[in-house]
């Protein structure tokens, strides 16, 4: 891991460092007939301090490419890097290569820098909510400040939840207690796959400013995929992939904008 100024691209809004850079990313799973190329030589870069979404039609590689970058699983070709700023107050960025890292590593790497909201929770059956959202800090990584710990679960409306299993909450709550997991330790860059997909439109409302706030009160980066074009109109732009490719981003994109192309990507297949 090197401490260094990370290569700034340009865009419409300015110059600006990116928080996740992939450079040539390909995976493929299986062989022959059977061959399935989520991701195909795509390189992208996510600005730093921005809320990006991620969409695309059912298999053009969201999943598979938002768990490359979190260091969930790897590529069989390409690179990820990091750029996050040091919690020591010193302004430092730090570039974390995942790149050749061992499962080891990586998981160190996420425990300090990167929040992921999963589609199926992923929350310890065993453990109270509140276990839950802390358990990446009680495994070492960086202890959540008290006010915004406070923050995220008033927010979330969770505060009456905290000593349940998830087994005693429903759907909904169980993906709130996920969300708070990702957050609470205000990591530079927040992954979340469908993050409102279980919820009812106020709580899926919540979550989604939540990691407005994430962005534009504390400076984390914030990529989401999402199907929904409502959600995704809340984010500063929008990337949309087409059979492993990035086909297009959209900057500050309505809703009736992004429907639009989607129907593009799928015909882009
Ligand atoms: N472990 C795996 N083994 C084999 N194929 C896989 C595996 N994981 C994903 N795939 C395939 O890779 C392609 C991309 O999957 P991925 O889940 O990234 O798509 P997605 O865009 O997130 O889809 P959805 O919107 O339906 O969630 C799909 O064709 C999928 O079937």
């Amino acid at each position: 891991m090197n401490t260094t100024e990370p290569t700034s691209s340009s865009s419409g809004q300015g110059t600006v460092r990116p928080a996740v850079r992939a450079t040539q990313l390909t995976k493929t799973y299986g062989t022959g007939e059977a061959i399935v190329h989520p991701l195909r030589r795509l390189s992208i870069d996510f600005p730093a301090g921005a809320f990006t979404a991620v969409m695309g039609p059912s298999g053009s590689g969201k999943s598979t490419l938002l768990h490359v970058l979190a260091g969930l699983d790897t590529a069989d070709d390409g690179r990820v890097q990091l750029f996050a700023q040091d919690r020591d107050g010193s302004g430092a960025v730090r570039e974390v290569e995942l790149t050749g890292l061992s499962e080891k590593e990586r998981t160190l790497v996420r425990r300090e820098h990167v929040g992921f909201i999963f589609q199926a929770y992923n929350l310890v059956p065993a453990m109270t909510a509140k276990e839950n959202i802390l358990l990446p800090s009680s495994l070492g990584g960086p202890a959540p400040e008290k006010h915004y710990y406070d923050l995220v679960i008033d927010r979330l409306g969770l505060a009456d939840r905290l000593h349940h299993r998830p087994f005693e909450l429903s759907g909904g709550q169980q993906q709130r207690v996920a969300v708070a997991r990702a957050l609470v330790s205000k990591p530079a860059v927040i992954f979340a796959d469908e993050p409102t997909g279980n919820l009812d439109s106020r709580a899926g409302a919540e979550v989604l400013s939540l990691l407005r706030t994430a962005v534009d009160e504390f400076g984390q980066t914030v990529i989401m995929v999402t199907h929904d074009v409502n959600s995704a109109a809340q984010a500063d732009r929008t990337v949309i992939l087409s059979d492993g490719r990035v086909l297009e981003t959209v900057t500050a994109p309505t809703a009736a904008q992004l429907a639009s192309k989607l129907v593009g990507s799928e015909g882009a297949r």
